[in-house]
């Protein structure tokens, strides 16, 4: 039998009611509790690094989570993340970057509805999630509602229904049907890990609207070493932001120039917005890369070197399924 560590974080999948609203309350072991059936796919254990809802996580918590991991490595076939969903993208994300070229299975899930609800998918997900698991190789992925998503392609589309995760720009990895996996991509395979321990965390996403003040442009690129923009369509600035744009890059700064559409991603060289920025020294364009992928490989790229050539080869080396073009 596999041998699998269940890794809980909190997240509505182990809240409980309280007078001001749902807040994590069970422990690993209560949620494991209510799966019984676990116990008959695989031996497992449980730890607890943390119990927080996901919009409290921040990435010293995707540090420790990767610690976790790597410490118990050898030990375990693979690994169950029980996280909330609201920032699950960014964990998996994140864990794509600091834990690479794994054959253990690294599964994030979680649950729209507390465990202890009749109505609660999170049995469901975590039945899904161990059958997963055991099933063999694979790197970092999302099992949610039935579907197994690449740790760098998930984005949290519904914040009420089951089915609350898609695959952007790629298709799903596999499905679970009646627990059986049906795999559509095959695993790459992998040799040894390679675990990260540091992250940059001033990188920052603007969302642009029309009509943005330059001014809050300039200030919220003065304070980060990476910018990652959310511009239009393919992707381009604005005129209004030019000479400002120039400024962040010559402090030696990253800029990312990204698109606030979901589906297809960006390409700087149709219009002339873009164009004009695509070979500029210290500006990238993410291409189908999603912005929680965007944000996490920069935040890994920028802790390892800030010399604009080598933060551009890291980001444009693919990584976990996250980038095509
Ligand atoms: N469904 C959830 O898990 C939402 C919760 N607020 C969380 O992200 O922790």
């Amino acid at each position: 039998m596999k041998k699998i560590l269940l890794i809980a974080t909190g997240g509505t999948i182990a809240s409980r009611k309280t007078g001001t609203g749902l807040a994590p309350g069970f422990s690993a072991e209560e949620l494991l509790a209510r799966v019984p059936e676990v116990r008959g796919l695989c031996r497992v254990e449980a730890v607890q690094p943390l119990n927080l809802d996901s919009t409290n996580i921040s990435p010293g918590d995707w540090l420790l989570i990767a610690e976790v991991i790597e410490e118990n490595y050898g030990r375990f076939d693979g690994f169950v993340i029980c996280h909330g969903t609201d920032t699950l993208a960014y964990t998996a994300a994140a864990l794509s970057y600091l834990i690479q070229n794994t054959g253990k299975p690294i599964v994030l899930t979680g649950a729209q509805r507390p465990i202890d609800r009749e109505d609660t998918d999170a049995r469901q997900n975590l039945l899904d999630s161990f059958s997963y698991a055991c099933s063999g190789d694979s790197g970092v992925c999302i099992v949610f509602g039935g579907h197994v998503i690449a740790g760098t392609r998930a984005r949290k589309t519904r914040t009420k229904s089951y089915n609350a995760f898609s695959s952007l720009n790629f298709p799903d990895i596999a499905e679970l049907r009646d627990r059986r996996v049906v795999r559509f991509i095959p695993y790459k395979g992998a040799g040894e890990p390679v675990f990260t321990h540091k992250l940059n965390t001033r990188v920052a996403l603007l969302k642009l609207i029309p009509g943005l003040p330059p001014e809050m442009f300039t200030s919220f690129g003065g304070l980060c070493d990476g910018l990652i923009i959310e511009s239009y369509g393919v992707g381009g600035i604005p005129d209004a932001y030019l000479s400002e744009l120039e400024s962040i890059l010559n402090a030696g700064k990253t800029v990312v120039l990204a698109t606030q559409v979901p589906q297809e991603g960006s390409d700087l060289s149709v219009y002339q917005v873009g164009h004009r920025l695509k070979e500029r020294e210290g500006l990238l364009e993410p291409y189908d890369m999603t912005l929680e992928a965007a944000v996490t490989k920069l935040m890994w790229a920028l802790a390892r070197t800030r010399e604009p050539g080598e933060v551009r080869r890291l980001f444009y080396t693919p990584v976990n399924y996250d980038l095509l073009f």
